[in-house]
C-alpha cells in the first residue's frame, strides 16, 4: 500500500522535517508541497538539506492543491488549520502540527492563543494512556507542542500511580528552531550565541494548559503547572527538568521502587528510553531522533520526585510525532519509517 501524503508548510522547518522522515517512510508517496511567501520556488532554493526533493515547484497553500491525498500534514503558523482542515476531505487524515485542535478548553485557549478555539482533535501523543486507541482510524490529529511532549513523557507515570502531588514545576530549555523559521531579532546568532535566556516566566507561556491538560487527564484530577521555558544557544533539542512533592504513601518507596514503577508504564512505549542509573539525559544523544530519553531520580531531603527529559523538538517534538500517530491511524506498525537512533557526535 502507497499511502500519498501531502504537506502544507513545506519551506518551514517542521515541514522540513516531515519530508526528511517521509522520504524514507516504506509505506508513503510525496504529493503536493505547499508554501506560503516561497510559493512558485523549488523547494531546493529554500530546503537545501533534501536533494531528494528540490526540484519541486512549492504550491500555494489552498484546499485545491491539498485535496486528492490520503493524508495531509499542516505545518503552518497557528490559527492557519482550521479553515483549510474545513474543506479538505472528511475522510483525508488531517495531521496539525499547529496548535488549533490541542486544548479541550476553549477559555484557556481564549485566554493564551487570544483567538476563538477552533475545536478539539484526538491528542497525537501516542505514549498517553488510552491515546492510541482514540488515535486508531482517526481523521483529524493535533499533535502536541514540544516543550509538552518532552514534559508529560517525563510525567506521565508519576501522574498515572499517584506518586506525587498534583503540582508540577518545570524549567525547560529549547533549541532556537523550536520558535521557527521566520526572523524574530531575539533569535539573531548575536543575542542568542554565548547566552541563556527565560521567556514566558509566570505561567504566561501556551504550552502552559497544555501541558496541564496531559497530566490532569493521566492523574485523573487538576493538575498545577509552573512552566518556566529558556532559549539555549543551539539549533535543535529540549531538555526538560520537571519535579514535583511525592505523595505522602510515596514518600515511602525506595527509589528503584519509583524506577520500577516508570519501567512498566514505557514498557511498550518503544520511543521512549528510560536511561540506566546514573547516565541522564542529553539533547545531543538524541538529535535527529523520534527518541526521548529520560531519567527519575528521588531527593529524600526535598521529598521531591525529579525526572529530566530530552528530545529533538523538530523530531519527536513535532514531524517524528506526527508521523508516529499518522502510522497508528491508518493502522501501520507505529515504528515505520522513524528513526530511533540519532546523529553523534
Ligand atoms: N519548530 C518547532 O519545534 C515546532 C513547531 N510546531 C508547529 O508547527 C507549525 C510550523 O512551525 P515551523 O515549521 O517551526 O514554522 P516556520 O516559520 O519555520 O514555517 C512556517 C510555514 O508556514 C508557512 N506560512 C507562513 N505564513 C503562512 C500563512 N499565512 N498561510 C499559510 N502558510 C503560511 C511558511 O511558508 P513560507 O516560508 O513560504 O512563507 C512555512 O512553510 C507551527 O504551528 C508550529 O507551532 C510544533 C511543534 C514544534
Ligand atoms: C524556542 C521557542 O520559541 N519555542 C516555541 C515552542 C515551539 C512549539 O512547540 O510550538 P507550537 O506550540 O507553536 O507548535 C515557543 O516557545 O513558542
Amino acid at each position: 500500500m502507497t499511502v500519498r501524503v501531502a504537506v502544507a508548510g513545506a519551506s518551514g522547518y517542521a515541514g522540513g522535517e516531515l519530508l526528511r522522515l517521509l522520504s524514507s517512510h516504506p509505506a508513503v508517496g510525496i504529493g503536493a508541497l505547499t508554501a506560503h511567501s516561497s510559493a512558485g520556488r523549488p523547494l531546493g532554493t529554500v530546503q537545501p538539506q533534501l536533494p531528494e526533493f528540490a526540484d519541486r515547484i512549492l504550491l500555494d497553500t489552498s484546499a485545491a492543491s491539498l485535496r486528492g491525498h490520503d493524508v495531509v500534514f499542516l505545518a503552518l503558523p497557528h490559527g492557519q488549520s482550521g479553515a483549510l482542515a474545513a474543506e479538505l476531505e472528511p475522510g483525508t487524515l488531517v495531521v496539525d502540527c499547529g496548535a488549533d485542535f490541542r486544548l479541550r478548553d476553549a477559555a484557556a485557549w481564549e485566554r493564551f492563543y487570544g483567538s476563538a478555539h477552533a475545536g478539539t482533535w484526538p491528542y497525537g501523543l501516542p505514549e498517553l494512556p488510552g491515546a492510541r486507541a482514540e488515535l486508531k482510524g482517526a481523521t483529524r490529529i493535533a499533535v502536541p507542542g514540544c516543550y509538552p511532549t518532552a514534559v508529560t513523557l517525563a510525567l506521565f507515570p508519576a501522574y498515572a500511580a499517584h506518586l506525587v502531588e498534583p503540582e508540577a514545576v518545570i524549567v525547560a530549555a529549547s533549541g532556537t528552531s523550536g520558535a521557527g523559521r521566520a526572523l524574530k531579532t531575539h533569535l539573531l546568532g548575536t543575542e542568542v550565541m554565548g547566552s541563556m535566556s527565560p521567556y514566558g516566566v509566570g505561567g504566561g507561556h501556551r504550552h502552559t494548559p497544555e501541558i496541564a491538560q496531559n497530566l490532569s487527564r493521566t492523574a485523573g484530577a487538576d493538575v498545577t503547572v509552573s512552566f518556566t521555558p529558556t532559549l539555549a544557544p543551539m539549533p535543535r533539542g529540549i531538555l526538560a527538568t520537571c519535579s514535583a512533592r511525592l505523595s505522602p504513601a510515596a514518600e515511602a518507596l525506595a527509589e528503584d521502587d519509583v524506577r520500577a514503577v516508570f519501567e512498566a508504564a514505557y514498557a511498550d512505549r518503544p520511543f521512549v528510553r528510560l536511561l540506566p542509573p546514573g547516565q541522564w539525559p542529553t539533547t545531543a544523544a538524541v538529535l535527529g531522533s523520534n527518541t526521548a530519553q529520560v531519567q527519575i531520580a528521588v531527593d529524600p531531603h526535598a521529598r521531591r520526585l525529579i525526572c529530566v527529559s530530552a528530545i529533538d523538538n523538530l523530531t519527536k517534538g513535532t514531524a517524528g510525532g506526527a508521523v508516529q500517530s499518522m502510522n497508528i491511524a491508518l493502522g501501520l506498525p507505529e515504528r515505520l519509517g522513524l528513526p530511533m537512533n540519532g546523529v553523534a557526535p
